[in-house]
């Protein structure tokens, strides 16, 4: 697949599947490269939908930068193509699917598979942060299940925003907002890749509670979270606990680092690391 010449990519080479996603996506859709069988997730996107002019560029920059990245807990962006309408992105399929409905129909996660999930999404995190790239939109919603059960994140919220992606920004759920996003007056130069490890610690409450710490009308939702007022109930082990509270730190600065979170008791104890 990856042998072909990448510059040559058109929508004849590919047997179009199933949507995947149900529209949640935009317009993803299983697909198989022809010659190879490889298959892959194919996301139209439409040029009109995308502002013409310097977000062009924008789009352009982003999908070269993703292109770039490789690790085993990122949804790989294989390459693009367009026609007259349409820019296509040549996704990986992750064959299990959609963390949160997973995450829904077992309520919430034992111990042993939250901790694993959280040590590979710090793999990740620490992948991206390295090369200066913070996603700032982690949540159930954006992670995907390979098909040996691994995690992937994906949909990059910081990656062009999209229609799809600002509709879902606009009306999206504020429960992983960190407090520093939710300032008034807070613009992009107030908030640094710390913002990952707030939504880390909100993921991790709501894979052991089945809920969002701040999960509340939106109003209440945002005063909760300005405050860090949450409780995190006691079926929960206090070592889980002790990870929870270091990440969800109001004072970014003072988050527990991902290197911090990967040597944690709680992770360590689940996740016997090779070598
Ligand atoms: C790395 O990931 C992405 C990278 C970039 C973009 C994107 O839209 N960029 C963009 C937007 C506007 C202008 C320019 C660039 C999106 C994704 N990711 C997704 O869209 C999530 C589904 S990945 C497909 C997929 C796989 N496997 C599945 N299994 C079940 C459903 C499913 C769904």
């Amino acid at each position: 697949f990856y042998a072909q010449d990448p510059k040559k990519f058109h929508l004849g080479m590919f047997e179009i599947g199933k949507p995947l996603g149900k529209g949640k996506f935009g317009r993803v859709y299983l697909a198989r490269e022809r010659s190879s069988g490889f298959v892959c997730a194919l996301k139209t996107l439409h040029k009109s939908e995308i502002q013409q002019g310097k977000v062009e560029k924008q789009v352009r920059r982003e999908i070269e930068i993703q292109s770039n990245l490789r690790h085993p807990n990122i949804v790989r962006l294989y390459g693009h193509f367009h026609d007259s309408k349409r820019i296509f992105l040549i996704l990986e399929f992750a064959g299990k699917g959609e963390l949160y409905k997973h995450l829904r129909k077992e309520h919430r996660f034992p111990e042993w598979k939250a901790a694993q999930y959280i040590a590979q999404m710090c793999a990740a995190l620490k992948y991206l942060h390295k090369k200066h790239i913070m996603h700032r939109d982690i949540k159930p919603e954006n992670i995907l299940v390979g098909i040996h059960g691994e995690i992937k994140i994906s949909d990059f919220g910081w990656s062009v925003h999209a229609p799809n992606n600002r509709r879902q920004t606009m009306c999206g759920t504020l429960d992983y907002l960190p407090p520093e996003m939710l300032r008034p007056g807070a613009s992009d130069n107030y908030y640094n890749e710390k913002v990952d490890l707030w939504s880390l610690g909100v993921l991790t409450y709501e894979f052991l509670v089945g809920e969002a710490p701040f999960e509340d009308t939106p109003v209440m939702t945002q005063r909760r979270i300005a405050k860090a007022d949450m409780k995190v109930p006691s079926f929960v082990s206090p070592e889980a606990r002790d990870l929870i509270m270091k990440l969800l730190v109001l004072d970014p600065e003072k988050r527990i680092p991902l290197e911090d979170v990967e040597r944690h008791p709680w992770i360590v104890k689940h996740c016997a690391t090779k070598g």
